[in-house]
C-alpha cells in the first residue's frame, strides 16, 4: 500500500487514477509520495519514507528541488498539461490591455437601474476606445509549452511576433511558426515590442528579469503580461512607471504591492484555472507517480535523467547515485558476488547524478540492497517487486 498526501485540491479524475494500492489522506502521514499544485514546500521537512513529489503544473518554484534530489526524492511535473488555458487566458490579457475592457465593464455597472442605458452608453463610449493588435508588435520572452502557443496564436491576431529563448529544445523549435523572429538578444526584443509576455521560469537567474533598467530599454506605452511568477517582474519598478512609460501590467500573481494599482490588472492566479487543464494535470502527475512508485520508471522529472523500461525478470532495483565513474562496475559486482542474474539494465544521466535501472532473474536479494547502500556515492536504492 502507498500513501499519497495531496496538498490543494486536485482534480478527481486525478485522484481516481489511483488502483486499490494506494491510500489517498490530505494530513499529515507517512507518505510516500506528494501530490502538490501551488502550495509552498520549502519549510517542510523531507521524510526518509517519501520518494516522490509530483507537481500538477508546470512551474516547480515551490519544491525544495535541490534538497529532494539530496535525498533521492524524484520530483516531477506535467510539462503542457495546461499549456492551453493559460495560452486563452494570455489572451483576455492582450485584449484588456489593446482595450479598456476592465475600466469599460466597471463604469458600464455603475448604469444599473437607469432607464437611460441605451442612450448613456453611445454618448460616453468614446472614453473606452482601445488599440487594434493587428500590425502590433508582441515579444514572448520564453518559448517553452506555453511561449510557443501564444507566439502562434498572436500571429493569427495579425502581430508581428519576436520570441526571445536561449535555451529553446528541439521540438519547441519545430512546433514554432517559421513567420516568429527569433531575437538573439533579449534587447532586440524588448525595444521593438508594443507587449511583453513572459512564459519562462522563475529561477535565480530569471528574478526580476523586468526590472527598471529593462523597463527603460522598452518602448514607451509598452504593456507588459506575467502569466508565469510574480517573482519575475521587479513590482517596484512596475508601480514606478506604470501609467508612463509602461502602458499597463497584466499580473496572474496579484500582491499588497500591487493590489489598487492604476493600470495594473491584478488577475487571481486563473492562467491553469480550467476544467480540462486541472484534469489533464491530476491525471499526468497521477501516472508518473504511480509509474515511478510501482517501476522506478521516471517521466518528466525535473530533478532526476528520464528513464524507462519494460519490467522483465523478477525483481527490479532502482539505484540514484552520483554521476561517477565506475557506478555500474560497483553495482554489478555486488550483484555477481551473489549470483544474482541482471536481465536488463539502463543508466541514464543528468549532470551530477544519474539513475541505474536494473531487473533481476532472481527470487531474492540476499543482502545486496544492503551493501549497494553502502557505495560511497549511492544516494538511493528502492527495491520493485
Ligand atoms: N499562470 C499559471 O497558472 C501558470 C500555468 C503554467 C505555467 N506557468 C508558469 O509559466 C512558466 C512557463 O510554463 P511552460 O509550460 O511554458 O514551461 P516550459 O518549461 O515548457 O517553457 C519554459 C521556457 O522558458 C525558457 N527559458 C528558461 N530560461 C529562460 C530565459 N532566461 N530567457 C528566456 N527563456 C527562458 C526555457 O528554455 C523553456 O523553453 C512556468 O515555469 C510556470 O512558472 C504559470
Ligand atoms: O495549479 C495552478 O492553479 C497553477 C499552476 C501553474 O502556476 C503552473 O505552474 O503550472
Amino acid at each position: 500500500m502507498y500513501n499519497i498526501r495531496l496538498y490543494n485540491s486536485i482534480a478527481k479524475n486525478g485522484i481516481k487514477q489511483f488502483s486499490e494500492k494506494y491510500n489517498i489522506v490530505e494530513d499529515e502521514t507517512e507518505e510516500d509520495a506528494i501530490l502538490v499544485r501551488s502550495s509552498n514546500l520549502h519549510s517542510m521537512v523531507l521524510e526518509d519514507n517519501l520518494k516522490a513529489i509530483a507537481r500538477a503544473g508546470a512551474g516547480t518554484n515551490n519544491i525544495p528541488i535541490e534538497k529532494c534530489t539530496e535525498k533521492g526524492i524524484a520530483v516531477f511535473n506535467t510539462p503542457g498539461a495546461n499549456a492551453n488555458a493559460v495560452k486563452e487566458l494570455v489572451m483576455v490579457g492582450l485584449l484588456m490591455s489593446a482595450r479598456p475592457l476592465y475600466e469599460a465593464l466597471k463604469w458600464t455597472s455603475t448604469l444599473d437601474g437607469r432607464d437611460d442605458i441605451e442612450e448613456v452608453v453611445e454618448r460616453e463610449k468614446k472614453k473606452f476606445k482601445g488599440h487594434e493588435l493587428e500590425g502590433r508588435n508582441i515579444g514572448v520572452i520564453g518559448l517553452g509549452a506555453i511561449g510557443i502557443k501564444v507566439a502562434n496564436l498572436a500571429l493569427e491576431f495579425g502581430m508581428n511576433v519576436y520570441g526571445y529563448d536561449p535555451f529553446i529544445s528541439v521540438d519547441a523549435a519545430w512546433n514554432l511558426s517559421r513567420n516568429i523572429k527569433r531575437a538573439t538578444d533579449i534587447n532586440e526584443l524588448l525595444k521593438n515590442s508594443d507587449y511583453i509576455t513572459l512564459h519562462l521560469p522563475l529561477n535565480e537567474n530569471t528574478k526580476h528579469i523586468i526590472n527598471n533598467d529593462t523597463i527603460s530599454q522598452m518602448k514607451d506605452g509598452v504593456h507588459i503580461l506575467n502569466f508565469a511568477r510574480g517573482g519575475l517582474v521587479d513590482d517596484d519598478a512596475i508601480i514606478e512607471n506604470v501609467g508612463g512609460k509602461v502602458g499597463s501590467y497584466v499580473t496572474d500573481f496579484p500582491n499588497k504591492k500591487l493590489a489598487g494599482v492604476n493600470r495594473v490588472y491584478n488577475i487571481p492566479h486563473l492562467g491553469a484555472s480550467t476544467f480540462e487543464s486541472e484534469e489533464k494535470c491530476a491525471v499526468m502527475a497521477a501516472k508518473e507517480l504511480m509509474e515511478y512508485l510501482e517501476n522506478g520508471n521516471i517521466i518528466n522529472s525535473v530533478n532526476m535523467p528520464n528513464a524507462y523500461m519494460e519490467r522483465s525478470g523478477k525483481i527490479r532495483i532502482g539505484c540514484f547515485h552520483k554521476n561517477v565513474v565506475g557506478m555500474i562496475s560497483k553495482i554489478s559486482d555486488i550483484l555477481t558476488k551473489r549470483k544474482l542474474n541482471i536481465t536488463n539494465l539502463i543508466n541514464k544521466s543528468r549532470g551530477e547524478y544519474a539513475y541505474t535501472l536494473i531487473d533481476l532473474d532472481s527470487d531474492g536479494l540476499n543482502g545486496a540492497v544492503e551493501e549497494l547502500k553502502e557505495i560511497d556515492e549511492m544516494i538511493r536504492v528502492q527495491v520493485y517487486l
